[in-house]
């Protein structure tokens, strides 16, 4: 493959000296891209990608960019967005910080590509997905957790029609985080403050409506219970402070066709699983346990027929009832698969359905959420548009 046919794309990424940027979409996913020498588009030619790195602190920007041969870095992301050079602009940053960096970047003209949650409210969610319709910019909104291996087989499961008519979900998603004075937590302390953009149900509803409306269908409605489970808490400096925000949510949501699912979010649980997050699916054919990485299925002949008995111990393994699905495929870390399906879109000019609009989706899903725990209510989900 010749240089000249290779076309290298100038990526704005703002915010890489976080724990998402930095880790997920500057090494795992942009880094790896370019050393893999880009992608390969249907006719054969490559695209490849350039990042500015763009932050705050010059300081860490320098170390980051030298640490990893990076030429351009600066904090000026007016004077990035300016330059032509660069057309891609990308957003890791604190979820507060980020609609009014991404309404700049559309204003310049740039594609976007964004971390969800995309905003803070439904209404500036449409905002943003509106102006970017107007200016006529692709957008894109990580949907990392549909590229999970587990989630993967899940989605080959479906597709196969192995369940028959899919009757409920149940996810389980969480584990322990340290309050912080005698283990540093291994979260940031915006989590867990409102007035800082914190709360799971901002933080992980936007998943489970991506991941809903992708595998099963979309949510009609959804009742959840928040709670602020723990409130004392001790930051990165080590002073303590008062969580504002839930660190648990117990959502029930009514999906198209009738299933319902119900989805545990917590930082306040001990794992007692095989993973850290696992969604079961009973259908009328067959179920199936996925996690991260693993997935086991029991089909309905192979279906034990237990019978209450609180006299005897039942001595029956279920455990051993269920089998384990071969992965069958190789699994890209899920982060850059998504950004290498994004940029074959961009440069293609195909439709892309990750888009701003079910960025939204996520957003109104964890707005709904919050309402109804607020008002101990379940809350409709209207259809949004554009128009
Ligand atoms: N898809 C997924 O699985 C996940 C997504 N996320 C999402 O990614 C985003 C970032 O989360 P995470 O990486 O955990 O957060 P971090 O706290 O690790 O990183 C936040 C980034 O934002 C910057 N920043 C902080 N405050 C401001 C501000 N006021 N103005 C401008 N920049 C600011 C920080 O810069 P500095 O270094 O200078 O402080 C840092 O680069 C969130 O929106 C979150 O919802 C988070 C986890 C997982
Ligand atoms: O968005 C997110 C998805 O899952 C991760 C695992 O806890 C979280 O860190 C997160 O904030």
């Amino acid at each position: 493959m010749s240089e000249t046919n290779t076309r290298e794309i100038g990526i704005i990424m703002n915010g890489v000296s976080g724990r998402m940027g930095y880790r997920q979409h500057l090494v795992r996913s942009i880094l790896a891209i370019r050393e893999q020498g880009g992608i390969e588009l249907p006719d054969g030619s490559r695209v490849t990608v350039k990042p500015i790195l763009v932050g705050r602190s010059a300081q860490k920007l320098a170390e980051l960019a030298a640490k990893h041969g990076i030429e351009d870095w600066t904090t000026d992301l007016d004077a990035a967005l300016a330059d032509p050079q660069w057309e891609i602009y990308a957003d890791f940053l604190v979820t507060k910080a980020r609609a009014s960096a991404i309404r700049k970047a559309i204003a310049a003209g740039k594609a976007i590509y964004t971390e969800k949650p995309t905003a803070e409210s439904v209404e500036e969610a449409l905002e943003l997905a509106r102006l970017a319709r107007t200016a006529g910019v692709k957008t894109g909104v990580v949907h990392d957790k549909l590229y999970l291996p587990g989630l993967q087989k899940l989605k080959r499961l479906i597709d196969s029609g192995f369940f028959g008519r899919i009757l409920s979900v149940r996810g389980e998603f969480g584990y322990w985080v340290f309050e912080g004075d005698w283990q540093p937590a291994q979260r940031p302390s915006w989590n867990y403050r409102t007035e800082d953009g914190g709360g799971i149900i901002s933080d992980m509803f936007p998943h489970w409506n991506y991941v809903m409306e992708n595998l099963f269908g979309e949510v009609k409605s959804v009742y959840a219970q928040a709670a602020v489970h723990i409130a004392d808490r001790w930051d990165e400096n080590g002073e303590p402070y008062t969580a504002t925000a839930e660190d648990a949510a117990y959502g029930i949501f009514e999906l198209e066709g009738g299933i319902v699912a119900e989805i545990n979010s917590s930082w306040t649980v001990r794992v007692n699983r095989d993973e850290l997050v696992e969604f079961q699916v009973d259908g009328t054919h067959g179920s199936a346990v996925v996690g991260l990485f693993g997935a086991k299925i029991q089909h309905r002949n192979a279906t034990p027929k237990p019978v209450w008995n609180p006299d005897l111990a039942d001595a029956h393994d279920y455990d051993a009832d269920w089998a384990e699905v071969p992965v069958n495929d190789v699994f890209l870390n899920g982060f850059r698969q998504q950004w290498e399906e994004y940029l074959a879109s961009y440069v293609l000019g195909t439709d892309y359905a990750f888009d701003l609009l079910a960025g939204a989706r996520g957003v109104q899903l964890a707005e709904a959420g919050l309402q109804s725990s607020a008002e101990g209510r379940k809350v409709a989900l209207p259809a949004l548009s554009l128009d």
